[in-house]
C-alpha cells in the first residue's frame, strides 16, 4: 500500500521558499550586475539598496572620494527593486561634459530629471523652467524670463533694491546693538537669507515681504508687533509657503506614489503640502490678476514697474516697447504673452532658486575674505577707485559693472566652495560618452567640486588666488561651473553677480568685519545646494574704537 504523504505549508516551508525566492534574487541581480554592458568604475552595489553611499547626506564629499578611487567617470546605483536600473553616472573632467553642457537647445541631455510622477502632479514638468521636459515649452519660457532677466531696467531696479534694503538691515543691526562697541556677534547667514528673501520677492512681485522685518522683530522678542501686525503675519506666511513649494517638490519628486499613498505619515505630509501649494496657487494668481489689472488702468505712456511680474505680463503685448514697434515681417510678431500659469511657475522658480543661491554665496564671499585681508585690501583699493571715498555715494549698476577684481573673488569664492555642487542631466536619445554607450534617460551627474579642483585644468587647485581670473589665461572650457553650462546655465547669473558685487561695496566700504572663530572650517550642510548654517561675525564702523 503507498502512503500519500500530505504537503502542508507550514512556517519552514514558507522560510525555505522565501530563502529560495531571496537567493534567487540576489543571484541574478550579481549575474546581471558583472555582465553589464557598460561597465563603468565604481562600487559593487547591494539588492535593493544599490550604494550605501548615495545615502551619505553629503553628496559632494562622497563623489570626491569616489572620483579618488575609481576615476574621472564612474557610477552609483539608487536602491530600489530594480536598482540596476537605477543608476547615476557621475562625471569629474570638463573634457567629458562636452556633449551633456552643449548650448544647443535642442541637445541630447535637454533634461534635469527623467520621467517623473510626483514633478507631474506638481504641474512642473510641462510648465516653467527648472523640471520643465516640454522642450518646446521650456524654451518659449527660457527666452521670456531671459528678456526680463537681462533688462536694464530690471537690473538698476535691482542695484537700488539691494541699496535700500542694505540701508534697512543696517537699521536693525544698530538697534540690536550689533554695531556698538561691545560688538556683539550675530549670525551673517541668518541675516542674508532674509535679505535676498526680501530682495527677490520685491524684484519678481514688487511687493515687500518682511522677512528682514520679522527676523528683527524675533531677535527683538517684540512679541506685540509680531503677533498683532496682520500684515507681518501674512507676509511670513507667504514666505514659508514658498519654502514649502520647494520642500513640496523634492518630497514629490523623491518619494515614489506607492510610499506616499500608502505610509500614513507621507500620506499625511503629501495633503498638508498639496494645501500649501493651492493656497499659494491662489495668493499668486491673486497677484497676478491684481498687476494686470493696474497694467490695463495705466496711461499708454505711464512707465509701468520693471519688476519681473509686470514685464513678464507685458512683454509680447503692445505695452512691450519691442512688440508694439514689430512690423509683420519680425519674429516677434508671432510671439505670444505669457498665460497666467506660466506666470505663476516663473514666479515660484525665481524665487526659490534665486534667494538660497545667492545668500549663501555671499556668506562664503565673507569667510574668504575674513581670511585673505591682502585680497581683502585689494578689492577695497578697486572699490575707491570706482566709487570714491564718500561711503554715502551713489552706486550705479554701470559702476557696479567696472568691478572686475570683485568679479575674480566671487569666482575663485565659488571655484573652492560652490554654492551648488552638482548638475543634473539626462539624455534624451542613446549616446556615447567616454568610449561608453548609454542607452536613452541615463542620468548623469556633473560634478562642480571635482571639475573646479581638478589638477588637469587648475594650478594649485587648492589655493585661494582670485588673481587666477585677472591674467588673460583662458578657463578651459567646462572647468567653471557653479553657475552650471550649456544651454540649462543659470538663468540668475547676472543678476546674481549684481547682488553680490553690491554687497560686496555696502558692507566693506563702511564696516569691518570679522569671523568669531577664526580657526573654524564653513559650517554647512550639503546635499545640492551647499547650505552655510552659519556664519558668526562681529562688525564695526571703519575707523570707529
Ligand atoms: C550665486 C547665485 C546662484 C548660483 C550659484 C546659481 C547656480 C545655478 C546652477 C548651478 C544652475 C544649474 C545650471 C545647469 O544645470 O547647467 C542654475 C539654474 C537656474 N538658475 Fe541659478 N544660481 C544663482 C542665482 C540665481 C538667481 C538669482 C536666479 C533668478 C533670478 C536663478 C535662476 C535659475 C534658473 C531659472 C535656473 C534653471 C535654468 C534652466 O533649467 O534652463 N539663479 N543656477
Amino acid at each position: 500500500m503507498t502512503v500519500i504523504e500530505e504537503f502542508t505549508f507550514d512556517t519552514s516551508n514558507f522560510l525555505f521558499f522565501f530563502l529560495i525566492f531571496i537567493l534567487t534574487y540576489i543571484t541574478q541581480f550579481y549575474l546581471r550586475y558583472f555582465s553589464r554592458q557598460n561597465p563603468i568604475p565604481g562600487p559593487i552595489p547591494f539588492p535593493l539598496i544599490g550604494n550605501f553611499e548615495t545615502y551619505r547626506p553629503n553628496s559632494s564629499q562622497w563623489a570626491n572620494e569616489l572620483q579618488k578611487k575609481y576615476g574621472d567617470i564612474f557610477e552609483v546605483y539608487l536602491g530600489g527593486l530594480f536598482s540596476l536600473n537605477n543608476k547615476q553616472i557621475w562625471i569629474s573632467n570638463a573634457n567629458l561634459t562636452n556633449k551633456l553642457l552643449s548650448s544647443h537647445s535642442n541637445n541630447n541631455f535637454p533634461y534635469r530629471t527623467t520621467e517623473n510622477e510626483g514633478l507631474d502632479k506638481m504641474d512642473m514638468t510641462s510648465k516653467g523652467i527648472v523640471f520643465n521636459r516640454n522642450i518646446n515649452s521650456w524654451a518659449y519660457n527660457r527666452k521670456i524670463l531671459s528678456q526680463v532677466l537681462m533688462a536694464p531696467k530690471f537690473l538698476k531696479k535691482a542695484v537700488k533694491n539691494t541699496k535700500e534694503l542694505f540701508c534697512e538691515m543696517e537699521k536693525y543691526w544698530e538697534k540690536l546693538g550689533y554695531l556698538n562697541e561691545q560688538e556683539n556677534d550675530f549670525n551673517l547667514a541668518s541675516w542674508m537669507t532674509r535679505f535676498m528673501t526680501d530682495s527677490v520677492f520685491n524684484l519678481t512681485t514688487n511687493t515687500n515681504s518682511h522677512a528682514l522685518l520679522n527676523y528683527f522683530n524675533t531677535l527683538n522678542k517684540d512679541e506685540e508687533e509680531i503677533n498683532n501686525n496682520h500684515l507681518l503675519k501674512e507676509s511670513e506666511k507667504f514666505v514659508n509657503y514658498i519654502r514649502l513649494h520647494f520642500v513640496a517638490c523634492i518630497f514629490f519628486k523623491d518619494t515614489p506614489k506607492l510610499l506616499r499613498t500608502i505610509l500614513p505619515t507621507n500620506r499625511r505630509k503629501s495633503k498638508e503640502l498639496l494645501e500649501v501649494v493651492a493656497w499659494l496657487n491662489n495668493k499668486v494668481l491673486e497677484l497676478i490678476r491684481e498687476r494686470k489689472k493696474e497694467i490695463e488702468n495705466a496711461e499708454p505712456d505711464e512707465e509701468l514697474s520693471a519688476d519681473m511680474l509686470t514685464l513678464l505680463l507685458t512683454i509680447n503685448t503692445n505695452r512691450d516697447p519691442k512688440y508694439a514697434k514689430a512690423t509683420v515681417d519680425d519674429d516677434l510678431i508671432n510671439a505670444r504673452p505669457m498665460s497666467e500659469d506660466e506666470v505663476r511657475e516663473n514666479v515660484y522658480e525665481i524665487m526659490g532658486g534665486g534667494i538660497d543661491t545667492t545668500a549663501n554665496t555671499f556668506c562664503y564671499v565673507v569667510y574668504y575674505l575674513t581670511h585673505y585681508p591682502e585680497v581683502k585690501q585689494k578689492m577695497l583699493q578697486e572699490i575707491e577707485k570706482i566709487f570714491g571715498k564718500d561711503t554715502n555715494c551713489e552706486i550705479t549698476y554701470e559702476d557696479i559693472n567696472k568691478l572686475n577684481y570683485c568679479g575674480a573673488i566671487i569666482k575663485e569664492v565659488s571655484r573652492l566652495m560652490p554654492t551648488v555642487s552638482v548638475l543634473f542631466r539626462v539624455s534624451a536619445k542613446p549616446d556615447e560618452i567616454a568610449g561608453y554607450k548609454f542607452p536613452a534617460n541615463t542620468q548623469f551627474m556633473i560634478n562642480i567640486p571635482g571639475i573646479q579642483m581638478h589638477t588637469s585644468y587648475w594650478k594649485h587647485p587648492e589655493k585661494f588666488d582670485p588673481d587666477r581670473f585677472m591674467y588673460n589665461e583662458q578657463i578651459p572650457k567646462n572647468a567653471l561651473l557653479y553657475f552650471g553650462g550649456g544651454a540649462r546655465v543659470c538663468m540668475g547669473k547676472q543678476l546674481a553677480i549684481l547682488q553680490l558685487k553690491a554687497l560686496m561695496i555696502l558692507l566693506y566700504r563702511k564696516y569691518d568685519v570679522e569671523l568669531v572663530d577664526m580657526s573654524g572650517g564653513i559650517k554647512y550642510t550639503s546635499t545640492v545646494v551647499n547650505h552655510c548654517e552659519e556664519l558668526p561675525v562681529k562688525i564695526k564702523v571703519k575707523n570707529s574704537v
